[in-house]
């Protein structure tokens, strides 16, 4: 068995009968997916959501049923491969280049599960598709180079890549490390960019591998998302008590570390409550091992 059928087959084992599951894209979750059809045939039933013109096909002729997302309020468990894993469950997606509605997907998952091989494995994140749309593309080049990237446009033969969404896909050196959460949004800001293929702070398992072959379930952190639910009730809190409350919340930001640092109890009526609120911001960071 290789390595890509270990991770990909043990990902089916989080997948319990009644789920609906968001089917990722690639050659390591094929053989989740592959799994996923013969536990249907013994009795399994789950409603699929596909990331793929390809995975819808194959889910079909395994007979695994499909829904979309008009019959359903959210989604299980998604599981997909990875092009890069750092140390932090930081993700590069997109070699196949399915990484919009995969983001899509991700987002709105309760569960996401990584399957990957050990190849999948960096210690710095490094070549990173971005998906744009081709109206003025030599321009939005110019502005995903401006930010320090390494633009190449992805090439079908001699023509641009198509996405499944129309688009086109450059794949981008990072010769500079930024922060992948803050690289993340530089580029969504970019008129044109349509999505890139950064998934931080969504993961919630690896699965891969180490030298002796053993499977590893990795579990990542949850403080960052401990932090944001926690952000959204402080934010409520201050909503429905404006009056009572001595701190303002300037934003309410979903995401990840960052969203600590707008947990931002910033006061704005009382001067003397502005240090304890950075007080509160550095001790945010330093759980966070910012
Ligand atoms: O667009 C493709 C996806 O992001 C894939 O999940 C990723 O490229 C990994 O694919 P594979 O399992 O074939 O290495």
């Amino acid at each position: 068995m290789d390595e890509k059928q270990i991770v990909g087959e043990k990902a089916a084992e989080f997948v319990k009968d009644g789920m609906v599951v968001g089917l990722g894209t690639g050659s390591t979750v094929f053989y989740t997916i592959q799994k996923l059809g013969q536990l249907v045939k013994e009795g399994l039933s789950i409603k699929g959501i596909p990331t793929s013109v390809q995975t819808e096909e194959f889910a079909k002729e395994l007979g695994i049923s499909l829904t979309s997302f008009s019959e359903i309020e959210s989604i299980d468990i998604f599981i997909d491969g990875a092009d890069e894993v750092n140390s932090e469950l930081e993700l590069i997606k997109g070699g196949g280049g399915a990484l919009l509605r995969e983001k899509i997907i991700a987002r709105g998952a309760k569960t996401f599960i990584v399957v990957a091989d050990s190849s999948k494995r960096v210690e710095k994140l490094g070549a990173l598709p971005v998906e744009v749309i081709p109206f003025g593309y030599e321009m939005t080049e110019k502005h995903i180079r401006a930010i320090g990237l390494v633009p190449e446009i992805r090439l079908n033969r001699e023509n641009p890549f198509i996405t499944e969404n129309g688009n086109y896909i450059f794949d981008c050196e990072i010769s500079e490390y930024v922060q992948p959460e803050r690289l993340e949004r530089m580029l969504n800001m970019i008129p044109g960019v349509v999505e890139n293929g950064l998934f931080v702070g969504m993961t919630d398992l690896v699965i891969t591998l180490d030298q002796e072959k053993c499977c590893h379930v990795k579990k990542v952190r949850t403080l960052e998302r401990d932090f944001e639910s926690l952000s959204n009730v402080f934010y409520i809190f201050t909503m429905i008590l404006p009056l009572a409350c001595p701190f303002k919340i300037v934003g309410k930001v979903s995401g990840n570390s960052s969203s600590v640092i707008s947990f931002c109890i910033i006061s704005e009526r009382v001067e003397g409550f502005k240090s304890v609120a950075i007080r509160f911001q550095r001790s945010c960071l330093t759980c966070i091992g910012q």
